[in-house]
C-alpha cells in the first residue's frame, strides 16, 4: 500500500542486461550504493555501504556496526524533481572519497520499501515523505511529565500501520508513573510495548531495535534524547552527526538524522516533526495490519467503514459468535476514530 504511492515507483530502474545501454539512460549498476543519513540545505550526508566501500560484504540493510565511510553528496540533475529523503538507498558517482570538501552526486534512488509522511502545514502545504525504508516506528511517550496522551499514540499507530511499519511503543520515565493503563490499552492491538527509565536496563529496548531501521517519534521532553544517548553513547560524536555539524557549520535543519546503533541497526530521530499525514489513509489500508479483522470484514456490506455506527458490520457478528475478541474490535475502532481527529501526530 505504501509502496503503491511511492513517487519513485513510476520510474523504472534500468534492468540489468535486459535493455541495451543507451546514452539517454545511463546505467549506474557499477556506481557505489549508500544510504542517506541526514539532509541539510541541499547537501546529503550519506554513508557508503560497507560492501561497496571497503568490501566487507555484509548486508547493508542491517548495518554491521563497522565504520562506514561518510560522504557529502548533492542531487544529480537527472533526478529532476524527485525527492531524496533520509533512509533512501541511493547510488552515488563522482568523488566518493569522503575527503574534506569532496562532493559526490546522487544519480539514482532505489525503490522505497516503506515511506513515512508528515502532514501539510502552514509553512508547507504539501504532504511530504520524511523517512524512507524504515521498518519500525518507535512511539516514545512519557508516563508522566509530560503526561501521556492516548489519542496521540493512536494516531502514531495509524501512521505506522499505514506506512507498513511495525509499531513499538516506548514508555519512558517509569520512575514517575505506572504503565499498566497504557499497556492494557495497547495489548488488544498486539502492539509491542517497552518501558524504560533514565539509568535503567536497556536490554529489552536493544533487543527490539537490533538489526532494524527504527524511526523515533515523540514530543519534546518525553526523554527521547536521553534514550538516544543511552543507546548510542557517542551519538553527538557519531560520524553522521559530526559530518552534518562540522561539514557546513551548525546542523540547522530539522531534517531527520539516522544513527547507526553499536549493537546493529539504525535509529532515525525526527526533530521538528509534529504531525503525520493521515489524510490519505483508507480504512481498507489500515485493516490490512490486522489480518483476523480483515478476514472477518470480508462479510461486511460493500463500503462498510467498520465503525460502531455501521449497522451491519461483520466485525460485530464476529464478536457475537466469539470468533473475535470484543476488546480487539473496540481497540481497532478506537484507532480508526483517532484518524479522523485533527491533532498533532
Ligand atoms: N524522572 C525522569 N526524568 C527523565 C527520564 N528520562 C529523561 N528525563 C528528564 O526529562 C527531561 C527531558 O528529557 P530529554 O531526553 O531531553 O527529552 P527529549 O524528548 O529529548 O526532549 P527535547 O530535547 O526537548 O526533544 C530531562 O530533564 C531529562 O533529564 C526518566 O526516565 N525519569
Ligand atoms: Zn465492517
Amino acid at each position: 500500500m505504501a509502496r503503491e504511492r511511492d513517487e519513485h515507483d513510476r520510474f523504472e530502474r534500468p534492468r540489468r542486461h535486459t535493455k541495451p545501454r543507451t546514452k539517454v539512460r545511463p546505467n549506474y549498476d557499477a556506481a557505489a550504493t549508500a544510504r542517506v543519513v541526514t539532509i541539510d540545505r541541499g547537501r546529503y550526508t550519506v554513508t557508503l555501504d560497507p560492501s561497496t566501500g571497503s568490501g566487507s560484504g555484509s548486508d547493508p540493510s542491517t548495518g554491521s556496526g563497522s565504520e562506514s565511510r561518510v560522504i557529502t553528496a548533492m542531487k544529480s540533475r537527472n533526478l529532476g524533481r524527485k525527492g531524496v529523503v533520509v533512509g533512501d538507498h541511493v547510488r552515488v558517482v563522482g568523488d566518493v572519497s569522503g575527503d574534506e570538501g569532496s562532493l559526490a552526486r546522487i544519480v539514482e534512488v532505489t525503490p522505497r520499501r516503506t515511506v513515512l509522511r508528515r502532514t501539510a502545514d502552514d509553512d508547507d502545504p504539501v504532504e511530504r515523505i520524511i523517512v524512507a525504508n524504515a521498518d519500525q516506528l518507535v512511539i516514545v511517550a512519557a508516563l508522566a511529565d509530560p503526561p501521556p496522551r492516548a489519542g496521540l499514540i493512536d494516531r502514531c499507530l495509524v501512521a505506522a500501520f499505514d506506512a507498513g511499519m511495525q509499531p513499538l511503543v516506548c514508555l519512558t520515565k517509569s520512575d514517575l508513573g505506572s504503565a499498566d493503563e497504557l499497556v492494557a490499552m495497547l495489548e488488544p492491538l498486539g502492539v509491542k510495548v517497552v518501558v524504560t527509565r533514565q539509568g535503567g536496563d536497556l536490554e529489552v529496548v536493544r533487543d527490539a531495535l537490533r538489526d532494524r531501521t527504527s524511526v523515533l517519534v515523540g514530543h519534546s521532553g518525553v526523554g527521547k534524547s536521553t534514550l538516544v544517548n543511552a543507546l548510542v553513547p557517542d551519538a553527538n560524536r557519531s560520524v553522521s552527526y559530526v559530518n552534518a555539524v562540522t561539514g557546513r557549520g551548525r546542523h540547522t535543519s530539522t531534517s531527520a538524522i539516522s544513527l547507526e546503533l553499536p549493537f546493529g541497526g539504525w535509529i532515525i530521530d525526527t526533530p521538528g516533526i509534529r504531525s503525520f499525514g493521515l489524510a490519505h489513509v483508507e480504512v481498507d489500508d489500515l485493516i490490512k495490519a490486522f489480518p483476523d479483522l480483515q478476514d472477518a470484514a470480508r462479510d461486511c456490506p460493500r463500503g462498510c467503514l467498520h465503525t460502531a455506527a455501521e449497522p451491519e458490520c461483520a466485525l460485530d457478528a464476529a464478536v457475537a459468535d466469539g470468533s473475535l475478541a470484543r476488546e480487539r474490535v473496540e481497540s481497532f475502532r478506537r484507532i480508526l476514530d483517532s484518524m479522523n481527529q485533527r491533532d498533532d501526530y
